[in-house]
């Protein structure tokens, strides 16, 4: 680690305020970030990293209160200034171009490829990037991005904002940059930050996986509306600690394995053994199977096909009756244009209707009921989607799948960003839907998630390489599976 702090912070905000309309997102937030530390940055949903984030990077000028790069005060410089302080940022949306190729994207993040031979050059950098923030990682970097999955542009952004080209990167922020990252791939992330941060430079991390905040941060700060709560050396938070900083608790786990009579269950799903697989795929009335195994190893495939099927197979007949949380919000979840209720009730606007008509009393009620039960953040459920964080975006995904009647709920990978305490509030909801009859089928990027699961498929390169229940659930054994395709 390296101990020879700078005298002037990389970056300095001080008493920066910032409003949206009636919300005021920053409320005189004080931060230094310094050479060669990680500062990890956490707070609930709506607390206000983001917009920090978006100050510091200069998209975003502050209504008061200063920002300044190496104790150089920006004055309004904007994206230019922030950059010129050597300011580098992979935003929780993924920025990348999706119809240019990998290496054009990179271009555009570096203006000093030019001349003749720029393609080569971003070509060696960006793959060489790669390869050494994430070793065996099979990206064509040739490839336009719109090629990639939603896992593989989080890690070309990460790479791309590490490349230096006339300059190193001063400062790398990560807004939750491995909520579509499977452990192992997060696990390299993290081990990168640690070397680039004993190198002498610096990390703003921003993550709701507190594992990854306690592991990899030298100092932590926590925000709590708008506000700055807590700044600590990491050494002095526990995990509780650190959820009780935010304003939560960490209930008690309930374990899926103390539930009888799951087996008896009539079969939902009952799909044969697919050519490879070594199980076919079967979901219980009032389960809660699990989809695990490193990232893009064919679970939202299973997914899709699942949702698509509705053969046979299936008992539901009626679409209606299956529901899906999508993993990729801003491609296949959010309509952009539209209110945060209508984003919502248009899961299940047959309940709404009277008379072949909206009953809007009826969608006002269905909005309180959910803004309640998940804690969305916002003064008014008419205002846009695109009005609130990341992470409460995500709730409201979530609310119109389980506002529905559907019998299954299909999931992929859909608490990404959702804070602590009300992912606890969520499973809470989950667990109690499916003690009432309700069938789910969870794809999750989070060991913790699984291991609230009843039963769990594994999968590696496309097919069932195992199925653990109860007791058998654990890291160990799912990790097992997915790297040699035999539980241990
Ligand atoms: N463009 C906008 N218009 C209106 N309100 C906004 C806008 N952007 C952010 N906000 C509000 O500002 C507050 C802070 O949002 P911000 O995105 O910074 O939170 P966050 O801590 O990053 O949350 P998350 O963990 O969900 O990503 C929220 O109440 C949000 O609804």
């Amino acid at each position: 680690m390296n101990n020879s702090l700078e005298p002037q912070p990389v970056v300095a905000a001080r008493g920066v305020r910032v409003a949206f309309g009636a919300v005021t997102a920053l409320d005189g937030v004080d931060l230094d970030i310094r050479a060669g530390e990680a500062l990890g940055l956490v707070g609930h949903n709506g607390a206000g990293k983001s917009t920090i984030v978006n100050v510091i990077n200069g998209g975003l000028t502050p209504h008061q209160g200063t920002i300044s790069y190496g104790g150089v005060d920006a004055a309004g410089g904007g994206v230019a200034a922030a950059r010129a302080g050597g300011v580098r940022c992979v935003f929780q949306e993924l920025s990348l171009c999706p119809n240019l190729t990998i290496v054009e994207n990179t271009r555009l993040m570096h203006q000093g490829l030019t001349g003749f031979g720029w393609r080569k050059r971003a070509l060696t950098l960006i793959r060489a990037k790669l390869d050494e923030v994430f070793p065996a990682n099979r990206i064509d970097c040739t490839g336009t991005v719109g090629e990639l999955s939603i896992a593989e542009r989080q890690m070309v952004e990460i790479a791309i904002n590490f490349i230096e080209v006339t300059e190193a990167p001063r400062l790398v922020i990560l807004d939750e940059p491995t909520s579509s990252l499977d452990a192992s791939l997060a696990e390299q992330l993290m081990a990168h930050v640690r070397r680039f941060v004993a190198a002498g430079g610096s990390v703003l991390l921003i993550s709701h996986i507190l594992g990854e905040i306690l592991s990899t941060s030298t100092r932590i700060v926590v925000m709590k509306d708008g506000k700055v709560v807590v700044t600590k050396p990491v050494a002095d938070f526990t995990a509780k600690s650190l959820v009780e900083a935010m304003g939560s608790v960490i209930k008690e786990k309930t374990h899926a394995a103390t539930r009888t009579g799951a087996n008896a269950a009539p079969l939902v799903v009952d799909l044969p053994v697919a050519p490879g697989s070594a199980f076919g795929f079967a979901a219980r009335k009032g389960e809660i199977v699990g989809l695990a195994g490193l990232g893009g190893h064919g679970q939202t495939d299973m997914l899709l096909s699942l949702y698509r099927a509705r053969s046979s197979n299936w008992r539901p007949q009626r679409p209606e009756e299956i529901a899906f949380v999508a993993g990729d919000r801003s491609l296949n979840g959010t309509f952009p244009l539209w209110s945060i209720l209508r984003n919502l009730s248009i899961g299940d606007l047959g309940a709404l209707s009277r008379l072949f008509a909206i009953d809007r009393d009826r969608e006002d009620a269905l909005g309180a009921d959910w803004k309640a039960k998940t804690a969305i953040r916002t003064p008014d459920m008419h205002n846009p989607i695109l009005s609130l964080s990341g992470g409460n975006q995500q709730k409201v995904l979530f609310a119109r799948a389980l506002s529905t009647p559907a019998a299954i709920v299909l999931m992929d990978d859909p608490m990404r960003g959702v804070d602590i305490g009300t992912k606890q509030d969520v499973y809470a909801i989950l667990r109690s839907e499916a003690e009432a009859g309700r069938t789910f089928v969870w794809y999750s990027t989070e060991m913790d998630e699984i291991c609230l699961c009843d039963r769990v498929y594994v999968f590696r390169d496309g097919v069932i390489v195992a199925e653990l229940k109860g007791e058998e659930i654990s890291e160990e054994h799912v990790l097992a599976a997915s790297f040699s395709g035999e539980a241990a």
